[in-house]
């Protein structure tokens, strides 16, 4: 009994200085929101824009490497993301339109990059969500990008073609996918649906514990949901997001083959960003159709010593067998060398185009 009593005491106590430190969180987080007011009243009046992805970056490396535990850094990366968010929409909730409809995986990287404090606007298709960024109804536009296991998705890139659009920022997302269904019970799923990417990327999985089941298409992996919310014996292969947006249960968690599964998303916007503390720059170019053409485009980045993470290249559709190359660098255009490189590479290509330098997303931290 007199034990029990210690207990309730010591628990009391601790619980008396969580309170205490709420409180001082509280506080400290009304100062720092007060602090971003002023900022978005400095920024308004010299017209600069009150979205800083390289300032955000920045913040979040700093408070990661700061941090000595024992509170997690993907937690604290979630937390800071949400702080922010939330001082941006106190002078005006931005508008963030992506790939729908809700409960896709470029509506979760959106949430995760701009936090929950942002309007969302689901399109349905990619060129909408470029359309909608252009015109300036919403701020900024999430597209997907490319996938670790199937590759680019070719028509954004085509997008960039078309559009005078940069890119402000990138999300790495790790997809996981899940078996949902209303009841969440395996012998009740006479049908599946998903979209094709994601039933590729759950194939073997399938194969071997549903074998015989139809596999059905759909337009999106929360269209499946959908779908699988409003018929029992169907179920979807979707998000945790498309779970808790369309109020399924789980049949089965991380269904997909290859457990190393990130999805690249762009945040598209009408201005660049500056420099951060670790960017990457993206170029579209075309060359003359002669032999040798793409090595000398190359070599000055070579004789500048960058280096280029990615290279595409797709039929420009204006001339047959013309193509259009994308090429992704590290560092930012601000940065002499990039500059350098990038002004000698347009004067040998027939057009090029800087599609924006950004700060690079590792993703969040793997345990
Ligand atoms: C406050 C600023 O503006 C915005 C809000 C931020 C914040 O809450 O820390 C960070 C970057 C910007 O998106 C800033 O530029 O410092």
């Amino acid at each position: 009994m007199s034990e029990n009593r210690e207990i309730n005491v010591s628990l009391e106590k601790l619980r008396g200085e969580i309170d205490k430190i709420d409180e001082e969180i509280l506080e400290l987080l009304n100062k720092r929101a007060n602090i971003a007011i002023d900022i978005a009243n400095i920024k308004k009046k010299t017209n600069l824009k009150f979205y800083s992805p390289e300032r955000e970056r920045i913040i979040l490396e700093r408070i990661t490497k700061l941090n000595k535990g024992p509170f997690p850094n993907d937690a604290l990366r979630v937390i800071f993301r949400e702080i922010m968010s939330a001082s941006l929409s106190l002078e005006e909730p931005l508008k963030v339109a992506y790939l729908g409809p809700e409960g896709t995986f470029t509506n979760l990287a959106a949430m995760r990059h701009f936090g929950s404090s942002a309007k969302y606007i689901p399109v349905d298709s990619i060129k909408a969500v470029f359309d909608e960024t252009e015109s300036g109804r919403v701020n900024y536009g999430v597209v997907p990008i490319e996938n670790s296991n199937e590759g680019v998705v070719s028509y954004t890139l085509d997008m960039f073609m078309d559009y005078d659009l940069k890119i402000s920022a990138e999300i790495l997302l790790e997809v996981s996918h899940n078996l949902l269904s209303k009841s969440g019970e395996r012998e009740k799923v006479k049908r599946i649906y998903s979209h094709p990417q994601a039933t590729a990327q759950c194939r073997i999985w399938l194969e071997a514990n549903m074998p015989n089941i139809p596999i059905l298409e759909s337009t999106s992996t929360a269209r499946a949901a959908e779908i699988a919310s409003q018929d029992e014996e169907a179920a979807a292969i979707a998000s945790e997001l498309a779970a808790r947006i369309y109020d399924l249960q789980f049949v089965e968690r991380h269904i997909e083959d290859n457990r190393n599964n990130y999805t690249r998303f762009l945040i598209i916007s009408r201005d660049y960003p500056s420099k951060s503390s670790k960017d990457k720059t993206s170029i579209l170019f075309s060359v003359k159709d002669r032999p040798g053409a793409l090595y000398d485009v190359l070599l000055p980045f070579r004789k500048s010593k960058i280096n280029l993470t990615k290279i595409e290249s797709r039929p420009s559709k204006r001339r047959a067998w013309e193509y259009i190359f994308f090429v992704d660098m590290e560092g930012h255009i601000e940065d002499k060398k990039v500059r350098k490189a990038v002004e000698d590479v347009k004067e040998i290509c027939l057009y090029l185009k800087h599609l924006g330098s950004y700060p690079v997303d590792e993703g969040i931290e793997k345990k």
